[in-house]
């Protein structure tokens, strides 16, 4: 897949910008506030139907401005195509070809795209909630079926919490055995991925360390070989869990454990290695929905090399050169470090000078 042009109307500091992307390496830089994150945002926001940034599309509208339009042109199946948004504070259209869709979620799965961001950090550092939400993103996008088990989980999930704390106890089963199916089904598949991003993550963090981080990943699970029935486990924790007014024991608390070099990254690593692990992570998650979906999905790097020294920056431009359509945002990059065939936009107040 290959997106070839990209219009932003009135999106963001964008008044009317025009990209003609390469097919490789893109690069958008400039200045601090100019525009640059702007455009991976759109790009995000046409993958997913959502930005990164907020929860209010009215933020993405150009101030002064009634609407903002995006339009996409790409080749995907050797076909060209076009994904159109247009949002105004009463109106959403999406066209997808010639389709309109209803819902912004429809267009999900479309234009998939694998996007590092700053804020990924939290992933390292944040609360295991962080974690669970990296696994079932990308879980969703590539399996519907997990969708459909992580909604009947946490539903049900809610339905045995309101049960405890209105301590109706006649009706804990009926959910517990709700849960079940879908419990197991969100462990096995993050299990799976978990296992899955291990090699390819440990491969490019040891590219981009010059093979100084050894990563290990375990996926934390309430349901272990030695203990493996959840239905009791939820049974005989039923009075703990009414003390406490909630399910104390399910996926919903499981974690991922990041360890460099046998120890856990969120305490002991550095800031450079932390960022390195999150770009190795990112890059074993391309691989992987590249498998899933069968295609290359684009790469979007914002603040590209952020807490990198030279060395691990330029290994990381060295990975760039083994995946397909990728977009670098950067206040500070240098040009020559770059693959000569890169395309490169300078940013200044949302244009392209
Ligand atoms: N709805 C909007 N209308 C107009 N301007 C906006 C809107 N939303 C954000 N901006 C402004 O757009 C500018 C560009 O933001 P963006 O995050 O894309 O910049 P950037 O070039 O990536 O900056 P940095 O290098 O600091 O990350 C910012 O100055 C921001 O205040």
């Amino acid at each position: 897949m290959y997106l070839k042009h990209l219009i932003l109307r009135n999106f963001r500091n964008h008044k009317e910008t025009d990209f003609h992307f390469s097919a490789l390496v893109n690069l958008i830089y400039g200045n601090n506030g100019q525009g640059k994150t702007s455009v991976l945002e759109a790009i995000y926001f046409l993958s997913t139907g959502r930005s990164f940034r907020t929860h209010n599309l009215s933020d993405l509208i150009r101030e002064g401005q009634q609407y903002f339009y995006l339009e996409a042109h790409f080749i995907k199946d050797e076909l060209p195509q076009k994904l159109q948004i247009y949002y105004d504070e009463t109106t959403k259209r999406i066209q997808y070809n010639h389709t309109n869709y209803p819902k912004l979620a429809n267009i999900i799965g479309i234009l998939p795209s694998i996007l590092s961001h700053p804020n990924d950090l939290a992933l390292i550092i944040g609360m295991p909630n962080e974690r669970r939400r990296f696994l079932d993103i990308y879980l969703s996008q590539a399996d519907p079926l997990y969708l459909h088990h992580l909604s009947r989980y946490y539903k049900a999930m809610k339905q045995r919490n309101y049960a405890l704390r209105s301590q109706e106890i006649q009706t804990l089963s009926a959910w517990e055995h709700i849960m079940l199916p879908s419990a197991l089904y969100l462990i096995d598949k993050r299990a799976e991925l978990s296992s899955y991003l291990l090699d390819p993550a440990a491969e490019w963090l040891s590219l981009l360390s010059n093979k100084k981080d050894l990563l290990d990943i375990h996926y934390q699970s309430s349901l272990t070989k030695k203990d493996s029935s959840l239905l009791l486990k939820w049974e005989k924790n039923r009075h703990k869990d009414m003390l406490l007014k909630a399910t104390t024991l399910g996926p919903h608390r499981d974690d991922l454990l990041f360890l460099l070099s046998g120890k856990q990254a969120k305490n002991f690593s550095s800031e450079g290695q932390k960022r390195s692990l999150i770009y190795a992570l990112k890059l074993a998650q391309w691989n992987w929905m590249q498998k899933k979906i069968g295609y290359s999905p684009l790469l979007c790097i914002d603040d590209f090399g952020m807490q990198l020294d030279p060395k691990r920056q330029e290994n990381l431009i060295f990975c760039f050169t083994r995946f397909k359509q990728v977009f670098i945002c950067s206040a500070n990059v240098l040009k020559s470090k770059l693959p000569d065939t890169t395309r490169s936009f300078w940013m200044e107040r949302g244009a392209i000078l």
